[in-house]
């Protein structure tokens, strides 16, 4: 049964063989971004710069939560097959199937054997979103395959969309309040609900927590951004101590939302 042991056990072993060698789980904890996991740059913060200055600035108009599965080891030179991954799944011109199945497994388990430890953090969520590309917005973009993946525990799971608005393609590491909005009807079933967003990649946040603004504004009690990989980049300096430690391969065990939460089996 999917999200019991065996499940988890199971799935641990397929994407250990398929995807153990490319990513690497998220970390929390002293010196790792409470909010999106990448590095603090500094000991004793909790948050780092880019996640600091959103919640300064938009607080609780932020996600509740942010849930990200793995690290991309960008910018690498040859560049890392992880950043292939989250590239090559969306290519427009090459697609690779095989990207695009790795990500839905990583979502699929991820929210099965992890989705009682979010439960457990933020409640469970009662409706389930993605964040729309700028490019290629709508329905047929492979993010919308990634959202589809998510476990639903048996529970009713209401799916909505939003809309892009011409503000999102200014996005740019700062999030804004007027990047998306959201049809009416589909605003109807967001109000007073927890709402799950998937997303493929998290670089500033920018993105994921501009439709965050969109569905508090909205009426949704609460938010939670599940996103396949915290993108770091091997020009930062912090970030390229984080890659070079040696980060340990891809375990569906591991949990992504924090060790004190997992409800999980431990891995
Ligand atoms: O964390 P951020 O700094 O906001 O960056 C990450 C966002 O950027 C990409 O979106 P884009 O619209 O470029 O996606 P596409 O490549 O799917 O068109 C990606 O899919 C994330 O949504």
């Amino acid at each position: 049964m999917t999200g019991s042991p065996e499940f988890a056990d199971r799935a641990r072993a397929v994407l250990y063989a398929r995807v153990g060698a490319i990513f690497a789980n998220t970390a929390r904890g002293p010196g790792h971004c409470a909010v999106c996991t990448g590095p603090t740059g500094a000991p004793g913060f909790l948050a780092c710069q880019q996640c600091s200055r959103q919640r300064a600035e938009f607080g609780s108009e932020l996600a509740d939560l942010v849930v990200p599965l793995a690290y991309v080891q960008g910018w690498m030179s040859p560049p890392h097959q992880s950043q292939h991954h989250v590239r090559r799944y969306k290519s427009l011109f090459h697609p690779s199937a095989r990207c695009a199945e790795d990500l839905e497994l990583m979502v699929a388990a991820a929210s099965a054997i992890h989705g009682p430890c979010i439960a457990s953090e933020v409640g469970w969520w009662d409706v389930l979103t993605f964040v729309p590309s700028v490019t290629r917005c709508g329905v047929d973009h492979p993010v919308v395959g990634l959202a589809r993946r998510v476990f639903d525990h048996g529970r009713r799971v209401d799916r909505v969309v939003l809309a892009p608005t011409d503000d999102l393609s200014t996005v740019d590491r700062r999030p804004q309040r007027g990047a998306f909005t959201m049809p009416a009807d589909h605003a109807a079933a967001v109000r007073g609900r927890h709402v799950l967003v998937v997303d493929d990649t998290w670089v500033s946040g920018a993105k994921a927590q501009s439709a965050a603004l969109t569905l508090k504004a909205v009426g949704a009690s609460r938010v939670t951004i599940l996103c396949v990989g915290r993108w770091l980049s091997h020009q930062w300096d912090e970030h390229r101590r984080l890659i070079d430690s040696g980060l340990p391969p891809y375990d569906a065990l591991a949990c992504p939302v924090g060790p004190g939460a997992c409800r999980g089996p431990q891995p």
